[in-house]
């Protein structure tokens, strides 16, 4: 189907971005369900409804687990998981949202039905939101009646904690639906990029593509353990890059010329990586090494230990990087 930028359907929200007082979780796996606690840490009412008939429970897991690290963050007023409701069908859930967030797997024929499905459902003007970490919005909203007010929010995981979103429109989503989706993550809490075009991998996803689909190939090829791989990041550059992103950090590797002394340096030795590099065949062999470097790495920690320490570790980062009060004196001051 050919659309054109012009064929973009204003989308006129129900309420000032500022002013939403109820979301609808759509889908409440790993994202949704961290979407769903953002939200109620930040004192939204939060519907919720997913297909699986142990999503609820699974939800609720996943909500407890969440909860210390959010109550660390800092609960808005009246924030309670208590303001939790798993919907029955998706068109309770959606029935009195001021805004949608979609977090169903990542198939894009389910997309395009179940936005269909949520246009159809939710209140007129409502902004909905898929949580996508690839489709661009174009691809996903070919079924929907109003296309206009359907926007890409790529969160990154877990949603709760790491402040990122992505915002992007498709060919016939209304700029005004990208710009209220935009002041709404920022009330909420978020850290907001907005697109102005459809990039593959958005942003961040095709930058962390480039350097997985390398840790991918060192894996097949036995260069690297995906010990070392992780390890490589945790104790080298990644320490950086909670403070300055790859651009500024490579200026200061070109000292007090910076980054055009960094270019002149290093770009012709870097020009053959850059060209050679290529995707690795992710076939069975190079999946159960990976599957099963990530168990040794794990070295017996269950994925709740791992989420607990990821999180811990996280909010450490957050506080030591200014992001966060780094005591409660602080907090008030
Ligand atoms: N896992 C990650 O690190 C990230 C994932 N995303 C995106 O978030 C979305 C969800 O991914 P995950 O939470 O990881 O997947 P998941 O597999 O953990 O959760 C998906 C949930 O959707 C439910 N579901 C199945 N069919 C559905 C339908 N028709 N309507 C509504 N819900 C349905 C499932 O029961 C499940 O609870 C995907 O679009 C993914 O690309 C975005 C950022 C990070
Ligand atoms: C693995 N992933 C592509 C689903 C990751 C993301 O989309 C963002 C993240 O959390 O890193």
């Amino acid at each position: 189907m050919s659309v054109t930028p012009s064929a973009a359907v204003p989308a006129p929200a129900p309420c000032a971005p500022e002013d939403v007082r109820r979301v609808a979780c759509i889908g409440a796996g790993v994202i949704g369900g961290g979407w769903a606690a953002h939200f109620l840490a930040r004192g939204y009412d939060v519907t919720a409804w997913d297909p699986a008939p142990d999503a609820a429970a699974r939800l609720r897991r996943l909500i407890a687990a969440a909860w210390p690290a959010l109550e660390q963050l800092g609960l808005a007023e009246g924030a309670s998981p208590d303001r939790l409701t798993v919907a029955a069908t998706l068109e309770e859930a959606v029935a009195e949202a001021q805004f949608v967030q979609e977090s169903a797997p990542e198939k894009l024929d389910l997309k395009r039905d179940l936005l269909a499905r949520l246009d159809a459902a939710a209140p007129a003007g409502t902004v909905i939101a898929s949580s996508t970490s690839g489709y661009p919005m174009t691809d996903m909203q070919t079924e929907a009646a109003t296309p206009g007010r359907l926007v890409v929010g790529h969160p990154f995981n877990p949603p709760y904690l790491i402040p990122l979103v992505e915002v992007v429109g498709g060919e016939r989503t209304a700029p005004a639906a990208v710009e209220w989706a935009s002041r709404f993550y920022e009330a909420a809490g978020k850290s907001v990029i907005t697109m102005d075009r459809e990039v593959p991998g958005f942003i961040a996803n095709r930058l962390q593509e480039a350097l997985w689909r390398e840790a991918l190939h060192m894996v097949a090829n036995g260069e690297a353990s995906v010990a070392e791989i992780d390890a490589s990041i945790t104790e080298g550059p990644g320490l950086r890059w909670a403070v300055m992103g790859p651009m500024l950090t490579f200026a200061l590797a070109g000292g007090e010329g910076g980054m055009a002394h960094m270019l002149d340096h290093f770009g012709p030795s870097l020009k053959s990586p850059w060209t050679r590099l290529e995707a690795p065949e992710l076939d069975r062999t190079l999946y159960d090494a990976v599957v099963a470097g990530c168990e040794e790495a794990a070295d017996g920690r269950s994925i709740a230990d791992l989420v607990a320490e990821r999180d811990r570790g996280v909010i450490d980062v957050l506080r030591a990087t200014g992001r966060l009060p780094r005591s409660a004196e602080e907090a008030t001051r």
